[in-house]
């Protein structure tokens, strides 16, 4: 019989009598496939969802584990979001341009993974700057950052590109593959044992699909052939999936994880940069901007050659897209907050016959 431990579900608080757990393997609109001890089944979200949620963030996703109330002849109802272990979010611009966006919500696009697949192709656009980005994301996301460089059987040396990624990020592994050659795909087992899930991050074209495709042994994607004019692949992937692996380990793929921007990243951030940051605190001024000041720690690490002017620059511009997203987030936040108190005052507006007390 199917258990769901074999889907990661790890039992933390006891599930009521007539409801049962499951995890989101898909959605569309707003219809979740769900996966339970009784099979794949549709659910749709109880209706105080959408009145109670004041964040998009309190509405499940690929990966949640759910409590449903099972209805063996048509959707059973989403009674529950049980407690992430991980989660991946992006910045939702609402349709609108990053600088011109008044609002930006958070939208949860994948939760409850184990390992981050960092991926970076080795034939074209290779930015070590890009990598350090992602494993921000990935740090703050609570999943363990795994960097995978792609397409090693189109490239002769890839030396000196693994060199690179080594020696500035030191602490995480790094795998060198080829979807299509399978090259170090064994390698990437410790990481897919039963009950894991894995997202993979990636710009498009760096081979997620092929490397998922590689992983499935069969075609579970549609991998499009290559764009002569960019060498970019298309996109493949049109509804959001859990996919599980001949081995037992599971994959997200999301269209939200292909379009990730950095979300309220600052502990990522801290991770990340703990070295520049740990200067700030020997600075002359508790101020200082790192600008023009004397006594600045950060000038004096730069000027020495200590911090490179790379990673310095990487940290400002991290740091300024994160702040950016952080105080429209707080605009909306105090919003809803405001908005909320306006509903129950006129609730109760209208309980004491329309007039105001
Ligand atoms: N030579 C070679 N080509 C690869 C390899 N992996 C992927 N490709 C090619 O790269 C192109 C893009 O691959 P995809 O797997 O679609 O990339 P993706 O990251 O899923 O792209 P998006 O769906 O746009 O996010 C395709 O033409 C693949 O055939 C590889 O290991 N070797
Ligand atoms: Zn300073």
């Amino acid at each position: 019989m199917m258990t769901l431990k074999n889907y990661g579900y790890i039992e933390t608080e006891d599930v009521p009598d007539g409801l049962l757990p499951g995890r989101i393997t898909e959605l569309r609109r707003e219809q979740f496939t769900v996966m339970t001890e009784r099979g794949e089944v549709t659910a749709v979200l109880k209706g105080s969802f959408y009145y109670q949620a004041d964040m998009p963030t309190d509405f499940p996703c690929v990966g949640d584990f759910v409590l449903l109330r099972y209805n063996n002849i048509g959707d059973s109802l989403i009674v529950k979001v049980l407690p992430r272990r991980s989660k991946f979010s992006r910045a939702d611009y609402a349709g609108h341009a990053a600088g011109y966006a008044k609002t930006i919500l958070e939208q949860v696009v994948a939760t409850n993974f184990d390992v981050v697949f960092i991926l970076t192709s080795l034939n074209q656009d290779f930015n070590v700057n890009r990598i350090l980005r992602y494993l921000t994301q990935a740090r703050q996301s609570g999943g363990k950052p795994v960097i995978i460089l792609t397409k090693a059987d189109l490239v002769t040396e890839d030396h000196a590109m693994l060199t690179e990624v080594k020696q500035r990020i030191s602490d995480v592994p790094v795998h060198v593959i080829s979807s299509h050659t399978r090259l170090g795909l064994n390698e990437l087992d410790t990481y897919l044992a039963p009950g894991q899930t894995v997202v993979f991050l990636g710009m498009s074209g760096v081979g997620k699909s092929s490397l998922l495709n590689a992983l499935i042994e069969n075609d579970v994607m549609k991998v499009q052939a290559i764009r002569e004019d960019d060498s970019r692949g298309r996109h493949t992937t049109t509804h959001r999936q859990l996919f599980m692996l001949p081995s037992g380990a599971m994959v997200i793929d999301t269209p939200g994880m292909r379009e990730l921007g950095l979300f309220d990243a600052d502990e990522g951030i801290h991770a990340s940069f703990a070295d520049v940051e740990a200067l700030f605190a020997q600075c002359r001024f508790t101020d200082c901007r790192h600008k023009t000041e004397p006594g600045c720690a950060v000038l004096s690490a730069l000027a020495d050659g200590s911090l490179q002017h790379e990673r310095w620059e990487n940290y400002i511009s991290q740091q300024s897209e994160n702040k950016y997203v952080q105080h429209k987030t707080n605009y909306l936040i105090e919003k809803r907050a405001k908005n909320k108190i306006n509903r129950i005052q006129s609730k109760q507006t209208n309980k004491s016959g329309g007039r105001k007390k």
